[in-house]
């Protein structure tokens, strides 16, 4: 089962099945017949990444990567609960600057497809959470982009108490949308 995430078009909300039995439950957590039926989206995933936060409150992000390596992002949580972000940044976009968010937990097993062209981010809602994604474009370290998580013309509506977020240092100085230069241009 699949939705778009408010308000965009290409972004979506994917809620696999589980099939549950007296020792708990079975889920395919992607498959790339799965994926493509769901989402519509044919591409190759090249990398799988995990990390955890050891604090609630922890927010990575808003994080791209630009062209040449841009890439889409299958995420979901795989311990514990965090609330995703996703900002539009693609120039000339019908929703550019707009943010949609979703909470994805162990429990709950959703997950998000974020395109490409949209920069992304989380805040981990419990200790030890765990954010497991795909990604269909290669690690750039000099691509890397950021957009302030708190900037207000973003006017993003963090589930949490903001003066309590832990974050690394480039990310709690990045730049303002405005002031970024994330390189994407909408193509319709
Ligand atoms: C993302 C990444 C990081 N690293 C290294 C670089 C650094 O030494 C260490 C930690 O990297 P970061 O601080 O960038 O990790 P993190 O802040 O968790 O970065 C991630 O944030 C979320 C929101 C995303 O959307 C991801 O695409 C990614 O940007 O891991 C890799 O080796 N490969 C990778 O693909």
């Amino acid at each position: 089962m699949s939705e778009t995430l408010a308000p965009f078009f290409d972004a979506y909300v994917l809620e696999p099945a589980r099939h549950s039995d007296e020792r708990g439950w079975f889920s395919v957590t992607w498959s790339a017949d799965g994926f493509r039926q769901e989402t519509g989206v044919d591409t190759v995933f090249v990398q799988d990444n995990l990390s955890r936060s050891l604090k609630a409150g922890t927010v990575r992000g808003l994080h791209y990567q630009r062209e040449p390596h841009a890439q889409g992002k299958l995420v979901r949580c795989a311990r514990g609960a965090l609330y995703d972000v996703i900002v539009d940044i693609r120039e000339g976009s019908p929703t550019y600057g707009q943010w949609g968010g979703v909470e994805l937990t162990a429990e709950n097993g959703r997950q998000l497809w974020v395109p490409r062209g949209y920069a992304h981010g989380f805040v981990a809602l419990t200790d030890g959470t765990e954010i497991a994604y795909k990604v269909d474009g290669q690690y750039a370290r000099d691509l890397e982009g950021t957009v302030l998580w708190s900037d207000p013309d973003l006017a993003i509506d963090w589930p949490f108490d903001r003066s309590t977020a832990l974050l690394k240092a480039a990310d709690r100085e990045a730049p303002r949308l405005k002031d970024a230069s994330p390189g994407f241009v909408w193509k319709g």
